[in-house]
């Protein structure tokens, strides 16, 4: 059995769309220009906070809108729901595979914690995880370590695995001696070699093999 921590968007959901929506309906609110679909997977990340700063930052708002940006955007995170379309081909069937294998699935995402429970519930995504640790559980984000350490909820960082797609993933476990698996398709800003992992994939059904091989079952 090992315990395999996963990040949320990018990784698992494809949540651009539903992030941009939310983000660009707080600003209309706010009287602000707006952002563009294409330009928002470059602000998710490091957390809705540091969202909130570097779209004040890139729109030449004024920064003491942080607060009132964060606050509108997590009603519309909330909600908006969610549904099962925002999953990457293949998941569910991939979680079903490693949870049949015995090994423990959790959840570490800097999405905030309320935001993180809808999205789990609207795609179904919610029954596979034992834990889910949020943006906003602790006190540090990634990529400090506690939340990836929390995730592992007691096992050894050392025997787990953490499966992100971003270069906030790659410092969190590295940060948090955890192998790395990195996800191709999401938010990474960087090319792949500049991300340190010990595997790579493109597709969610080449997953299950891929953990087989690493953990000898
Ligand atoms: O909210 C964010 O910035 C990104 O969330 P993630 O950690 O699930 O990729
Ligand atoms: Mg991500």
């Amino acid at each position: 059995m090992t315990t395999i921590a996963f990040d949320l968007d990018g990784t698992l959901l494809d949540s651009v769309p539903h992030i941009h929506h939310a983000v660009a309906q707080a600003l209309s609110d706010m009287g602000l220009p707006t952002i563009t679909v294409a330009e928002t997977p470059g602000f998710v990340g490091r957390g809705l906070p540091v969202l909130c700063e570097n779209v004040l930052a890139h729109l030449g708002a004024d920064p003491a809108l942080q607060d009132d940006l964060y606050t509108r955007t997590m009603r519309y995170y909330v909600d908006t729901p969610s549904d099962p379309s925002q999953l990457y081909p293949d998941v569910i069937a991939a979680l079903d595979t490693l949870k049949a294998a015995g090994h423990r699935l959790t959840l570490c995402t800097n999405k905030p914690f309320a935001a993180t429970r809808t999205a789990l519930d609207g795609t179904g995504l919610a029954p596979y995880f034992d834990v889910v640790i949020g943006g906003d559980s602790l006190a540090t984000r990634k990529p400090e370590p506690e939340m990836l350490h929390a995730a592992l909820d007691g096992a050894d960082p050392a025997q787990a695995l953490y499966i992100g797609d971003s270069e906030t993933d790659c410092e969190t476990a590295q940060a948090a001696n955890v192998r790395f698996l990195l996800f191709t398709e999401g938010y990474r800003k960087s090319p792949p070699e500049a991300l340190p992992h010990i595997r790579q994939f493109s597709r969610w059904r080449d997953l299950p093999a891929l953990i087989s091989d690493l953990s000898g079952r």
